[in-house]
């Protein structure tokens, strides 16, 4: 047997198995592009369907249809390709992008968790102010010719500076962030926005990140000036997302963490909380604790001292604040639900992790949603800005419900197939056709 082994027929098995590959390759980025587009699943059954006419009309002996379908079939290669000259488009354009060594494949875990940290923080803040942002995160693909069009930074990212980056009325505001790796490289940078059709409740600020997403591979967070939402842009997808699962989404995309590594970090914060808690006498630390660590302490003799006529009562109260900083840590833990999510499915596969996230997410977003007596929904508040812009009440309501999440269960996945499972479930870019839909009913519904 070995004597067939030669080095000339090895080299011969090595090439058809890289030919297999690289076919078997290319099938699987056709039938992924032809499953997330329903543009694309459309055309595919047409074809299917001229294939199978073609085929019945052999079998009956139908000449005419039979030579009609084979004429199609023949000018189908063509028709494709100029049918799908903007994906092929895109395709050629990701793949001439793509960086192996991107800045952010270079950072070390902790400088990927500072990020996380950093982003959630000012996007929760920005969330609660209702400060309008759009900040994207280079992956592979390089965002550079859309750096060109900010104003270049080159900072460290933290939250302070993106809060105050997009501080309504500042220069910079106006526009997107962008982070490649810790730094952000550039503020105020223009994203060419999508040409999907988007629900009406969705303005320039979701479009651009949208279109982003659709010709890069970036992540892109958008923090509504309107509603106060967090969305993420991926792959053409736009989800909303709590501030909460943000993130655990983060985490997974920046330091590719999962829901049981992001638990055990989320009880190594508690704890060292609690204790810093402890150690500031149920006084949660300042922002510049650190600096004066060791630095201003208190003389504990003076606490002490029985002649301090208030020393009892204070301490007292030092614990009471202490039980109540304590009782806040826990609520803010569960509100991340990230312990209880855990607890209840520590082995549960991560895409079921995360589609838990996702339906939460969801009954968050309810629970946070402030209801009127009669049962509706308050009016959004007025826009801080004198520009007129779209209303939007009746929309966001038909977002929401044509937003629910699927109820999907399949078996363990890879991070980025369950990724997109994340993102069609609360996917609010819907197939062309309903997307149209909801926008006319929309449109029908304000006249
Ligand atoms: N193509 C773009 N690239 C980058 N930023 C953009 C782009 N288009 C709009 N923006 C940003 O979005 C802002 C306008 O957002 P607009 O209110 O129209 O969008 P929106 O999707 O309704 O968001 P929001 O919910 O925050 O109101 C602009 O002031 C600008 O900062």
């Amino acid at each position: 047997m070995f004597k067939y082994l030669t080095l000339n027929n090895l080299l011969t098995i090595i090439k058809q198995l890289a030919d297999i590959g690289v076919v078997w390759l290319l099938f699987y980025y056709l039938l992924k592009i032809v499953k997330n587009n329903s543009r694309t699943i459309q055309i595919f059954k047409g074809i299917l369907v001229i294939v199978i006419a073609q085929w019945i009309a052999g079998l009956l002996g139908l000449h005419t249809v039979e030579t009609l379908a084979a004429t199609i079939m023949n000018w189908g290669p063509l028709a494709i390709i100029i049918i799908f000259q903007p994906e092929i488009r895109n395709i050629l354009e990701k793949i001439g992008k793509t960086n192996v060594f991107s800045p952010i494949s270079t950072l070390t875990l902790n400088e990927r968790e500072n990020l996380v940290e950093e982003l959630v923080k000012a996007c929760t803040e920005m969330s609660k102010t209702k400060t309008g942002a759009l900040i994207s995160l280079e992956q592979g693909h390089s965002l550079s010719d859309y750096i060109k069009t900010g104003t270049p930074m080159n900072s460290v990212v933290s939250s302070e500076l993106l809060c105050s980056i997009f501080q309504y009325g500042t220069p910079l505001h106006d526009g997107a962030v962008i982070i490649q790796g810790v730094k952000i490289a550039c503020a105020a940078a223009y994203f060419p926005p999508t040409t999907r059709e988007l629900p009406t409740s969705y303005g320039a600020r979701h479009r651009a990140a949208v279109g982003i997403s659709e010709i890069t591979d970036s992540v892109t967070i958008i923090v509504s000036e309107e509603t106060g939402n967090i969305s993420i842009a991926q792959g053409g997808k736009l989800s909303v997302i709590s501030p909460a699962h943000l993130h655990d989404f983060l985490m997974m995309i920046v330091c590719q963490k999962q829901g049981d590594e992001v638990k055990g970090e989320k009880d190594v914060q508690k704890e060292a909380l609690k204790e810093s808690i402890e150690a500031n006498d149920g006084k949660k630390p300042g922002v510049f604790a650190h600096y004066f660590k060791g630095k201003n302490k208190r003389s504990t003799k003076s606490k002490d001292t029985p002649e301090n006529k208030f020393t009892k009562s204070k301490k007292e109260d030092s614990v009471d604040v202490l039980q109540s900083e304590n009782v806040v840590v826990d609520s803010e833990i569960e509100k991340l639900g990230i312990a209880d999510l855990v607890e209840t499915q520590t082995d549960a596969p991560l895409d079921q992790l995360f589609e838990t996230i996702v339906v939460d997410a969801a009954k968050d977003d309810e629970k946070t949603q402030p209801k009127k007596e009669d049962g509706k929904e308050e009016a959004p508040k007025p826009k801080k800005r004198g520009r007129p812009k779209k209303k939007k009440d009746d929309t966001e309501e038909k977002d929401v419900k044509e937003t629910k999440p699927k109820a999907k269960s399949k078996g363990r996945k890879k991070k980025d197939e369950f990724m997109d499972d994340i993102l069609e479930a609360q996917e609010i870019i819907f197939d062309d056709g309903s997307a149209d839909s909801s926008s006319k009913k929309d449109k029908e519904g304000r006249k």
